[in-house]
């Protein structure tokens, strides 16, 4: 399978588990790798064949600006969900980066996969 990636999408969102956490807004950066067969596309030289990177951008952004979670597990697997019930992907691989949560360290979070079921 071919991959479309998406790298180093930066969105600031409400995200943490302390009270403080809780009254501002936190920059994640992410990064997305999505399963697409790429062919058809590529012979017909046609966007409309292929997955859109600026479409899969933009909703990732607004979903994840309106996000209120906690957990960095939990915004992870809402957005990997959300890829693979609105788009045409088999798999999508996500790593979660919360550069500023931990001092002394250039950035926690979290790596998954998740493919479609089948
Ligand atoms: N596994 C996790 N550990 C922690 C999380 C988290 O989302 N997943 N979050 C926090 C705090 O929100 C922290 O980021 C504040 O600096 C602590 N541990």
């Amino acid at each position: 399978m071919d991959t479309i990636f998406i790298d180093q999408l930066s969105v600031d969102t409400v995200i943490g588990v302390y009270d403080w956490e809780r009254t501002i807004r936190q920059r994640v950066v992410i990064d997305l790798e999505m399963g697409f067969d790429i062919r058809a596309a590529a012979a017909d030289d046609d966007v409309a064949l292929t997955l859109d990177y600026k479409s899969v951008a933009k909703r990732v952004i607004a979903f994840v600006e309106a996000a209120e979670f906690e957990l960095v597990e939990t915004l992870s697997e809402r957005i990997a969900a959300l890829i693979l019930d609105e788009f045409d992907v088999t798999t999508v691989s996500l790593r979660l980066n919360k550069p500023c949560a931990l001092r002394g360290a250039a950035g926690v979070g979290i790596r998954i996969t998740r493919s479609r079921a089948t």
